[in-house]
């Protein structure tokens, strides 16, 4: 199996081209290829499939050409990503398949992006939902805190801490307890203002545990503050910074746009037989992901 490795601010990928749609990717092989230290390593694997050789995305076909097929290195399926979503662009147009312009079909929709000519790529990552719950969010070693829960599509609750000393402090090698969950689980950021319009944070993901940036998380981080702040979506840019990088985004009346770098750092080529082992340990010995009936599928 040949595969792309790639990342957004440090959240790195494995692409996989499957453009017929005839790979049958199990969350066993996924989290098989994303161990990072009996595998090649990733926050997850991107699928690129034509539109319409996918029962998720063929309502999608012709308008957004491509479906990217998004799981987390659990093997769980999610809404979307954001970071994911410009490295799969960056992957279409290193192959010819799109010109500086595309719309990729994802599970949380159709999603439009635009890449320039200094590596970066803007994504229109539609509007923000805000849940009525205010979930309470515990991480060592800071007490309990009450959070911002929205969607974007994905679930986000969405935690202010006071300094850049508390959030170097947190310990985010296990998940942060939240009460109420949301029904899907949830993303968590904890986030810091260090400047007018410019925040800093770390996520714990769904799906993964901490990764190095998160691009839906950010763009949650941001509309969150703007919202505390009741400036909302004026359309002026916020920079988010992570442990991997920066992004910007802005919120208008046409919703949300994160812009941040895509890299592709080179060509894997993954051993067949490896895999079905590894997998096939992976199936006997894992644990099951974490089944979200209405997205999985496979
Ligand atoms: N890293 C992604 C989000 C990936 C999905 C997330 N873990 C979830 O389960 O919702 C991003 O850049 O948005």
């Amino acid at each position: 199996m040949r595969l792309v490795k790639g990342h957004g601010t440090q959240n790195d990928f494995l692409v996989l081209p499957d453009l017929d749609g005839e790979v049958e990717l199990t969350p066993a092989m996924v989290r098989a290829l994303c161990d990072r230290r009996a595998g090649v390593g990733a926050d997850g694997v991107l699928r690129v499939v034509r539109s319409e050789n996918d029962p998720d995305s063929a309502r999608y076909a012709p308008d957004a050409p491509f479906f990217m097929d998004y799981r987390n290195a659990d093997g769980s399926v999610a809404e979307m990503c954001g970071n994911g979503v410009r490295v799969f662009v960056r992957y279409l147009q290193r192959g010819s398949l799109v010109e500086q312009e595309a719309a990729v079909a994802t599970r949380g929709g159709i999603r439009c992006a635009r890449a320039g000519t200094d590596g970066h790529v803007a994504v229109q990552m539609g509007s923000p939902r805000f849940l009525a719950d205010r979930p309470i969010a515990t991480a060592a070693p800071h007490t309990p805190l009450v959070g911002t829960a929205l969607e974007i599509p994905n679930p986000h609750v969405v935690v202010a801490l006071d300094s850049l000393d508390e959030l170097a402090a947190l310990d985010l090698t296990r998940a942060p307890v939240v009460e109420p969950a949301l029904p899907h689980g949830q993303n968590v950021e904890f986030v810091v203002r260090v400047a007018s319009r410019h925040l800093r944070l770390r996520v714990h993901e769904r799906g993964v545990g901490e990764t190095r940036s998160c691009g839906t998380g950010i763009c949650a981080a941001a509309v969150a503050a703007a919202t505390a702040d009741g400036v909302g979506a004026d359309g002026v840019p916020w920079r988010v910074d992570v442990p991997g990088g920066t992004c910007t985004v802005r919120w208008d009346d046409a919703g949300v746009e994160l812009t941040g770098p895509a890299v592709l750092v080179g060509d894997v080529e993954v051993d067949d037989a490896w895999l079905a082992a590894a997998a096939g340990a992976a199936e006997i010995g894992g644990t099951a992901a974490p089944a979200r009936a209405t997205m999985e599928r496979r």
